[in-house]
């Protein structure tokens, strides 16, 4: 069995996956919290052979978290920022200060789709592009909804937006603090998504298939106009990609990636950017 971990600032997921079969035989999540106990939190580490792991935790959660791993487990793989892998060349001018769950997302998305805009709506939302020629702009950071909520301190933090709700209805003025704050931050999520897309897509004369994971993936996707896939194992598919081992990752597939949206033209893209600039 491979045991994968995407330890976030908010939740550590993991899954387990068949190494001769590759299908995923097991998942979930734990608070990424100060005691974390990997032993104790996740499943029978006998049955796993190698475990590969993404973290933008605190370094002393990952090191801890590595030294139990690597007392237990005979392969321990951890992913990195580089300044290039896969093909694709890292925007940032210090390539080791991206985060490498942004890193994955987006060796996972030119993978699936060649150029791509890949956000992740988790603690915080990342909005990252790259070219179909394998260069990684950088991105945008927006702090997530929970942060957001948390931000305003007025009492709603336990109230989630509801994932069934309509897009519509949270697009209408709250008349209570709850909607209030709830429609408020969906807002700024989804359009901080939409134009920030029509933005960059404008500036290189490219519309890009945008994929989407992250815990809060299904709710923005929602009120996410431009045309794309939710792809909830989109890290997951990052450390697949960069540390293959079974015989279908070898081959380049990655579990649960999605079909490949088709992208609206670069016209109506910059048409919906000029018409928004009018008002
Ligand atoms: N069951 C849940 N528990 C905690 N957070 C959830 C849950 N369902 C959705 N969320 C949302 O998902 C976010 C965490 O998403 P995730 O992608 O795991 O973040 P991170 O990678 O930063 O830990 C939370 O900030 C919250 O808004
Ligand atoms: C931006 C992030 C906080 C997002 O983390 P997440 O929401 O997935 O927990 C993380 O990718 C990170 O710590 N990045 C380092 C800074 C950077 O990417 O520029
Ligand atoms: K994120």
């Amino acid at each position: 069995m491979i045991l994968d971990l995407d330890i976030g600032n908010t939740l550590s997921k993991w899954r387990l996956k068949d190494a001769d079969s590759s299908e995923i035989r097991s998942r979930g999540a734990v608070w990424t919290r100060e005691e974390w106990r990997p032993g104790a939190d996740i499943p029978d580490l006998d049955v796993v052979e190698a475990v590969r792991i993404s973290s933008v935790a605190r370094a002393a959660v990952l090191n801890e978290t590595v030294g139990l791993l690597r007392r237990r487990v005979r392969h321990v793989h951890v992913a990195r920022s580089t300044a290039e892998a896969l093909g694709v060349v890292n925007g940032y001018e210090e390539p080791e200060r991206l985060g490498v769950d942004r890193w994955l997302g987006a060796l996972a998305g030119y993978q699936l789709a060649g150029g791509c805009c890949a956000v992740d709506c988790g603690s915080a939302i990342t909005i990252d592009f790259v070219l179909p020629g394998g260069q990684h702009l950088g991105g945008f950071i927006v702090p997530g909804l929970r942060l957001m909520k948390e931000s305003l301190k007025l009492g709603t933090r336990n109230v989630a937006i509801d994932p069934e709700s309509e897009a519509d209805a949270l697009l209408e003025p709250g008349r209570r603090t709850v909607d209030a704050v709830n429609h408020g931050i969906y807002m700024a999520a989804v359009s901080a998504i939409n134009r920030i897309y029509s933005e960059v897509c404008d500036q290189e004369g490219v519309a890009l298939p945008m994929l989407l994971t992250g815990g809060d993936a299904r709710v923005v996707s929602r009120g996410v106009q431009v045309p794309h896939a939710v792809w909830p194992d989109m890290v997951y598919g990052g450390l697949e990609a960069r540390f293959p081992l079974t015989f279908a990752e070898r081959a380049g597939k990655m579990s649960g990636a999605p079909r490949v949206p088709e992208p609206v033209s670069l016209e109506k893209i910059r048409a919906g950017l000029a018409f928004s600039m009018l008002l």
